[in-house]
């Protein structure tokens, strides 16, 4: 785990703002306040252990960015933070290969520097690919998109790009010069729209300065934004994070639309969305579950609310454990669905019980008392066509569970068994 970051600074009120927004990031500040101090932490640690270093462009005994150098050869990916703002300062810094340069000007610019920071870290999980004929600039894009982490991918055509696209499903972004060996860029960027929403891949295209026609082309085509060329550095790498972070929101949306906030189960609009592709598939045999705890209402009045979440959450944790293959979903207060895929009844049976028997024997504590908890549970095996009826079928099961003394499962097995008797 990459969880170090090394911090090379000799002002103390710079080092104390950085090593607060480092421990802040979740990482851990390891300190030097000149060139040789830091050759000599970073030789006492794992090299790999660092997630990147943040460094001083002057110190006392490397006055010219000696140290980014030093962190360079390391392997480190670099920020530099500069009290100078002067032209030469920047040229000499941007000339390097560092991930970015930070003037230590105000308040914002430190905020600045803990958003690359969890940046730096979340950009491992992304792809990016870069795609285009002109192979110099794909090059050039992507030593910057490693500095920061990124997995880099290339493609010349559009059917490699499709190809990574599928392969790889960590892709957020294509960054697509004009023409493509095999297609030209607007085609695909609209072949790519017929396969992913403007929230779900980013595509930026890059395009010649002076030709304004190409760039709103491009966006009515389908592509999120446009980068015009030469750009800089800096404002490639804003635009690359910029509509990455607008997926991000989006997912982090959807997300929370789908789960359910206490146990970290989907919810039962997820449920519905996602089985109503799934259901039926007449060749296998799926089963569906509706699980509900017993008398959880006097676990409320009598242990209190705070005590009644942590019985969901523990009862949660087991069916996210137990039935990691299926579907399971809380539909609301104490009631669960369990879908298991390709489940003969007998097995569903069994593993219905094993959770069952594995519920009754926890034990839950509160102000010195001991109590326990059991759930009835609907099982149906053999799925009608619509899956809202199939719910309502394991409903009534449930129901059944419950009427005849609960703390048991309920199921179809031998009516269906009976019916297929019957038929023969
Ligand atoms: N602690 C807690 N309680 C909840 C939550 N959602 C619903 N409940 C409570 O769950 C209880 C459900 O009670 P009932 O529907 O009467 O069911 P029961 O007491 O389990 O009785 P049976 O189902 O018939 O065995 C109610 O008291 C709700 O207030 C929640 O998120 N947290």
């Amino acid at each position: 785990m990459q969880s170090k970051v090394l911090v090379i600074e000799d002002s103390k009120m710079a080092m104390n703002i950085v090593i607060k927004l480092v421990e802040k990031a979740g990482l851990e500040a390891v300190t030097a306040q000149s060139l040789t101090e830091a050759r000599y932490v970073f030789s006492q640690a794992m090299p790999e252990s660092f997630l990147c270093a943040i460094v001083d462009y002057n110190l006392p005994d490397a006055v010219n960015g000696q140290a980014i150098d030093f962190c360079l050869e390391s392997i480190l990916p670099t920020i530099v933070v500069t009290g100078r703002m002067d032209a030469t300062t920047r040229n000499s810094v941007l000339s390097r290969e560092v991930v970015d340069y930070i003037p230590k000007e105000n308040a914002q610019t430190y905020d600045y520097l803990s958003r690359l920071l969890g940046r730096l870290e979340r950009n491992k999980h992304i792809g990016i690919v870069v795609t285009g004929q002109d192979r110099r600039s794909a090059r050039h894009m992507v030593s910057l998109l490693k500095r920061h982490n990124f997995n880099t991918y290339e493609a010349s055509t559009a059917a490699q790009t499709q190809q990574l696209l599928r392969e790889n499903h960590n892709i957020k972004v294509v960054i697509t010069g004009a023409e493509l060996e095999d297609q030209n860029s607007t085609a695909l960027i609209a072949n790519l729209r017929a396969d992913y929403t403007k929230e779900q891949l980013a595509i930026i295209s890059v395009c010649e300065r002076g030709n304004d026609m190409h760039s709103a082309r491009y966006i009515k085509s389908g592509a999120n934004d446009f980068l015009l060329k030469p750009y800089c550095h800096e404002e490639f790498l804003c635009r690359i994070s910029q509509n990455i972070e607008l997926i991000e929101h989006v997912e982090a949306l959807t997300s929370m639309a789908h789960t359910d906030f206490l146990t970290g189960l989907v919810n039962r609009r997820y449920f519905f969305d996602k089985l109503s592709a799934m259901v039926p598939d007449s060749d296998r045999a799926h089963a569906l579950a509706m699980l509900d705890l017993d008398f959880f209402k006097a676990i409320n009045d009598t242990y209190g609310h705070d005590a009644g979440d942590e019985v969901l959450i523990r009862v949660a944790g087991i069916l996210k454990q137990q039935f990691d293959d299926g579907v399971v979903a809380r539909f609301g207060g104490e009631e669960f669905v369990v879908f298991l895929p390709s489940t003969p009844p007998k097995l569903a049976f069994k593993r219905l019980e094993t959770f069952r028997r594995d519920v009754e024997a926890l034990n839950f504590t509160h102000a010195g008392q001991t109590y326990q908890v059991s759930t009835s549970v609907g099982l149906l095996t053999v799925l009608p066509e619509a899956l809202n009826v199939a719910v309502s079928q394991a409903d009534e099961l449930l129901y059944q569970a419950k009427k005849a003394g609960r703390n048991r499962i309920v199921s179809d097995i031998a009516a269906a068994r009976q019916r297929i008797q019957s038929a023969v």
